[in-house]
């Protein structure tokens, strides 16, 4: 079920939940091969694919610049291009996707003309500097007087500089930026990154993995740099794997109820940073004393969903960057769940800290979600064990995984509409 309901109220199964249910196609990924698809001359055809708001931003934004996306099925997209990007004539308007977002600001320098970036309000509000100051430093025309979006790009079919350095403390999104910006240049660049300071690696490799899939060529002489060729980009066949943070929630909610979950994907198959988060889960209800989130980021919301049920507290770090997501998700969770159960969870500096509480003291709640699907998803965790968990609007899960409510009902759960208090 999608739904437009104004709030959602979980009854918890009180049973095991079971079946077989499979997490949609990744949005890093979907993103990633929709872009590069769209640099490379010719059609390229893509499975497994996502379709949901993030993605949807990213279609429609290349369809904006020339390129023919088209939507074969609900897993499909089949993207026809010249292999460049024509300046659109209106700004993109990008919602709260960052993917879609950072990878465009970068791509828009291989357009023949402006591009204006830009997006809603919370978008409005996450940090662009370091991306824009990188692709300045390349010698393209680019300013964001914000330091947010919008963004505008002058776009020349392509840029002088052949060196750039990147401070990417605040989002590892920046560097895939660059890197899939830079196969598409006339000379090699060497893209080097400001100080060793980066949060999931893991979706650098993902941007590798996926430019290497349509023909580019990318060295990486040590941990903080890569030296990118100018092949440009070869129109491919990609299947895209299920989505990991997705599959956080189905892990979680197997463990949290004692079920069994078939998602239809082995843990140890998936490329994604935040597959690393299955053993975590799995140590369920003995989750360790500190979780170090920077390299499974995502998978914070899920993981502290889980430590409020957990034997003992658990302290989050590394988790600084979670404040400039879809909102701050260290104040969002330490406020949400401290709903359910006064002290379950506070701030402590950038960390997160969850103090499981006695099950007498947790009581019904209306979980605020702040236009943030992950707040939603793990959120709605939380009510498979306490009742009268009312998730406020819903349907923001449709960022990345529209339809997590469905499958939810789906493997049994009880979800009643109701209007927002
Ligand atoms: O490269 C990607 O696909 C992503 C990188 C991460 O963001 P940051 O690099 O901004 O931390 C992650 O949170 C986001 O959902 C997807
Ligand atoms: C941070 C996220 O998304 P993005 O940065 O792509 O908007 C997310 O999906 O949790």
């Amino acid at each position: 079920m999608t739904t437009t309901a104004s709030a959602l109220t979980i009854t918890p199964p009180g049973r095991p939940l079971r079946g077989h249910v499979a997490p949609p196609g990744s949005k890093s990924i979907t993103n990633r091969a929709l872009l590069l698809a769209a640099l490379a001359r010719g059609t390229s055809r893509l499975t497994g694919a996502l379709k949901s708001d993030d993605t949807r931003y990213m279609a429609e934004a290349l369809r904006q610049m020339g390129v023919t996306v088209e939507e074969p099925d609900a897993t499909s997209f089949t993207v026809t291009s010249e292999g460049r990007l024509r300046a659109p004539a209106t700004p993109l308007f990008l919602g709260n996707a960052g993917t879609a977002t950072r990878f465009l600001t970068a791509a828009a320098a291989l357009a023949d003309g402006p591009v204006v970036i830009t997006g809603d309000a919370h978008m409005q509000k996450r940090p662009i500097a370091p991306l824009v100051a990188a692709l300045a430093s390349l010698g393209i025309a680019v300013e964001a007087p914000t330091g947010c979006p919008p963004v505008t790009v002058r776009g020349q079919g392509g840029f002088p500089g052949q060196a750039v350095t990147i401070d990417a403390g605040l989002s590892s999104q920046y560097v895939s930026a660059v890197l899939m910006l830079a196969a598409g240049g006339r000379h090699p660049v060497r893209i080097s990154l400001a100080g060793d300071a980066i949060g999931a690696r893991g979706y650098i490799d993902l941007t590798l993995a996926a430019m290497r899939a349509f023909g580019a060529t990318v060295e990486q002489p040590d941990a903080a740099t890569w030296i990118v060729q100018p092949t440009g980009y070869r129109a491919a066949d990609f299947h895209i794997e299920p989505d990991a943070s997705a599959a956080t929630y189905l892990w979680a909610a197997e463990v949290l109820t004692g079920g069994a979950i078939d998602i239809g994907t082995p843990a140890q198959a998936f490329t994604q940073p935040d597959a690393k988060a299955h053993a975590l889960i799995a140590a369920f209800p003995h989750l360790p004393a500190e979780i170090d989130g920077s390299q499974m980021q995502d998978a914070v919301p899920t993981l502290a969903a889980m430590a409020a049920f957990n034997a003992t507290p658990v302290r989050f770090t590394g988790i600084a960057n979670l404040r400039v997501k879809e909102c701050d998700r260290v104040a969002a969770m330490a406020t949400e769940l401290a709903r359910l159960a006064p002290g379950l969870a506070v701030e402590d500096g950038d960390d997160l800290v969850v103090t499981p509480q006695p099950r007498e003291h947790f009581r019904p709640a209306h979980i605020t979600t702040y236009a943030d699907h992950r707040i939603a998803m793990s959120m709605a965790l939380a009510g498979l064990l306490v009742p009268g968990v009312t998730i406020l609007d819903p349907g923001c899960v449709a960022k990345t995984y529209p339809e997590y409510w469905r499958d939810l009902a789906a493997l049994g759960v009880t979800l009643r509409e109701v209007a927002a208090a």
